[in-house]
């Protein structure tokens, strides 16, 4: 997907809103364990319920892993129900790879060739070598994370090197990468007071933001630092959203949350 059809689908559905399919089978609904793919039945339910209400989805690799096998045949379905049912839906695979070289090219074939992501988030620390596998792919793209939600952001994050906190490093550096119009970065909601200087460096790049909901991110001080002329946001949620209940209604319960949150991004895009 290029981006200016992602700007396109925001200015349409007046909605940046990412929905995190962390699917657990410790939370989900007691009804659907009966199901055959109780996973995939989840996310087909919250996906058809909330589809009109956001532009991105965001299974999270660890929840599918989880379940060995049939964790990954519950993504398989889903990546699939998404292309083939929801087609103008972003689709962001969370695996945060990033290996050598020869490496990172096998993990980009998996999530782009393979499972057919939009995007696949990566850790910078392995450096070029390890990124510009994942770049070299037309039309999809790399997030890559520069400064996350948690706590532990703090640990090398912000620390300085030669001068310059880490992630303004990997900010700065990642732009020399070749197909470097292919990058997006993760910066967390929690993290909203950093982005007028995150701004400074990377003016357009788009923006996955993690953070809000569960996380006590807020998405008012995420768009007045961080939105650009063409939005360059994705705001995900995951919990806040998927567990909003868990009974029969749990699909509804979502879409009714997810609406909450578009309603609120609606109002910051007529603020542009
Ligand atoms: O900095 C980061 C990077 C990734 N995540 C992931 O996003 C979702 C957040 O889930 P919530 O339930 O909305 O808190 C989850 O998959 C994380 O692994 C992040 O939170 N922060």
């Amino acid at each position: 997907m290029t981006t200016q059809f992602l700007v396109e689908q925001i200015r349409k559905k007046e909605s940046f809103l990412c929905i995190g399919l962390d699917t657990d089978l410790d939370k989900v609904p007691e009804h659907l364990l009966e199901e055959e793919d109780p996973i995939f039945a989840f996310n087909k339910a919250i996906i058809d319920a909330t589809h009109h209400l956001c532009v991105a989805y965001k299974p999270n690799m660890a929840f599918y892993e989880a379940y060995g096998i049939k964790g990954w045949k519950a993504l398989e379905k889903t990546i699939t129900y998404l292309n083939s049912h929801y087609p103008e839906q972003f689709t962001i695979a969370d695996a945060k790879r990033g290996d050598i070289g020869n490496t990172s090219t096998r993990y980009a074939k998996a999530f782009f060739e393979d499972l057919g992501f939009d995007s696949v988030t990566i850790a910078p620390y392995m450096g070029k070598d390890s990124v510009e596998p994942f770049l070299a792919f037309k039309e999809k793209h790399t997030i890559l994370l520069a400064l996350t939600s948690n706590l532990g952001a703090f640990d090398f994050q912000t620390k300085m090197v030669d001068g310059k906190e880490l992630y303004k490093q990997v900010l700065e550096t990642s732009q020399t990468y070749e197909n470097s119009e292919n990058l997006m970065y993760v910066v967390g909601a929690t993290k909203a007071e950093f982005l007028k200087e995150i701004r400074n460096i990377i003016p357009d790049s788009f923006l996955l933001v993690p953070g809000v909901g569960a996380q006590g991110g807020s998405l008012k001080e995420v768009c007045k630092y961080g939105m650009t002329k063409d939005i360059g946001l994705l705001v995900n949620s995951s919990r806040g959203i998927i567990y909003a209940s868990n009974g029969v209604d749990f699909a509804q319960a979502a879409a009714v949350k997810a609406k909450e949150l578009q309603l609120q991004m609606r109002m910051e895009l007529n603020k542009e």
